[in-house]
Parts: C-alpha cells; sequence; structure tokens
C-alpha cells in the first residue's frame, strides 16, 4: 500500500483527479475503450467537480459506480445522482454511465442483469475507492447480509447486499471484481478515517472489507 497525505483537502481532490485523469488517458493510450469505476458517498464529489473539466475522450470512457443504494435517482441517498451532479458533465458529459439500478426490480432480481451488462466494460482500468469508518469499501459492509457472497472467489460482478436497520437495500461490485483493477485509489479525510485504515490494516477481511485491496492501492488522505 503506498500511502499519500496532503497539506489539505482541496489539494488531495485536485491532485488526485489530474492523477486519475492521467491513468485514463494512459489506459485509453493501449485500448480502444477504458472504465473508471468509483465511490458514491460525501467524499468524492470534489473530485468529480475538477475531472469532469479535463478534456481526454471521454466518449471512449464507462463510468460505473462501485455501489448502489437501492433507491431511485430522485432520493439524495442515490449515487448515481452524484455522479450526474457532479461528474458526467462538462467533458465528462460524454462518457458513458454503464447503470447499476433497474426501476420496479428487487435488486435480488436486478443483480444478474446487471453483471451481464457490466462484463463487458470489465476489467476495471482506473479505480478509486472511498472507505466508511467501519472499515467498508463500495457496498461490501461488515456484518451485511450477502458479503460473504460478494467476497467469495468467483462471485459474480454485482450482488445484492441488506444491512440491518438501513432503509435501503443495495447493490455492490464484487470483491473479485474490484481486485482485477489495474489501477487502485482510495480516498479519506479526516482522523477517523485514517484511524480506521490503520486498524483495517491488521483486522481480519470479514471484518474489514477494504482490506483485499489495499495492498496494491494508493491510498489519498488529508485532515
Ligand atoms: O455508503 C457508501 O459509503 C462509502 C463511504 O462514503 P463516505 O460518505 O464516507 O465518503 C462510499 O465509498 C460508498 O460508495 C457509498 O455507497
Amino acid at each position: 500500500m503506498e500511502f499519500v497525505k496532503y497539506p489539505d483537502r482541496e489539494l488531495l481532490m485536485m491532485d488526485l483527479a489530474t492523477r486519475l485523469a492521467g491513468e485514463l488517458r494512459n489506459a485509453l493510450r493501449g485500448n480502444d475503450r477504458a472504465t473508471f469505476c468509483v465511490p458514491g458517498g460525501n467524499t468524492p464529489g470534489p473530485v468529480y467537480d475538477t475531472i469532469c473539466g479535463i478534456d481526454m475522450d471521454w466518449s471512449r470512457i464507462s463510468v460505473v459506480l462501485n455501489d448502489e443504494r437501492w433507491v431511485p435517482e430522485s432520493s439524495p441517498r442515490s449515487n448515481t445522482r452524484l455522479l450526474k451532479a457532479r461528474l458526467l458533465r462538462d467533458y465528462a458529459a460524454r462518457a458513458t454511465l454503464v447503470p447499476l439500478y433497474r426501476e420496479g426490480m428487487t435488486p435480488e432480481e436486478a443483480a444478474p442483469e446487471l453483471s451481464e451488462d457490466l462484463a463487458p466494460h470489465l476489467p476495471i482500468s482506473v479505480l478509486l475507492l472511498g472507505m466508511g469508518e467501519d472499515m467498508h469499501t463500495a457496498s461490501l459492509i461488515p456484518g451485511a447480509e450477502g458479503l460473504a457472497e460478494a467476497m467469495a472467489d468467483r462471485a459474480p460482478a454485482v450482488l445484492p447486499i441488506r444491512v440491518a436497520g438501513e432503509e435501503e437495500a443495495r447493490v455492490t461490485l464484487s470483491l473479485p471484481v474490484l481486485c482485477d483493477a489495474m489501477s487502485t485509489h482510495v480516498i479519506i479525510t479526516g482522523a477517523d478515517k485514517r484511524e480506521a485504515l490503520e486498524r483495517a490494516q491488521k483486522t481480519a477481511p470479514d471484518a474489514a472489507p477494504i482490506r483485499p485491496l489495499l495492498s496494491n492501492a494508493t491510498v489519498h488522505w488529508a485532515e
């Protein structure tokens, strides 16, 4: 694992956006298309605000979420809503979004279709992950129903996840699909997440699902 500490969040967001754009450009040099897999949540918005204004051949880039909460785009909890508002605009409006949500279906019904639709866009060229203070990444959440299936060696690409006490269900990209990414970055901010990162490195993967992804990752952190 490489750990990069930034003097402040603004620099982190700008430098990371530039670095991700450079990696996407490199991926496009050797291939017809590239896949950019990104998190939802509260942290990455400013990275999206910057990268969407970087000129490259976005028409050859597929964008897919790490995970989605099973809510329509009208919900503020929708990760797709975040992408449409912050990433898929300006130059990046030309990218292709690979959806992780199906109106009128349950996550269990939709997951096989979503896996099939994602297959032509794999492997992931550039993966950006977030992390919760509970050491979850994507929707690989400790204690969740469906976690073991999503972390299994031969797991399908997309699987349903249900978390006790959470209103909505989720879908997540499985651990093998995330581990296959050509390049992996993790964005975290604040003292609590830095402490969680340290804990994750000493904790078993079922309790710290981000752990197997850390060995090949660059972690970007600012207070
Ligand atoms: O629920 C989620 O949480 C993680 C971390 O989000 P943050 O708000 O703490 O930055 C995120 O990476 C994931 O995509 C999201 O669905």
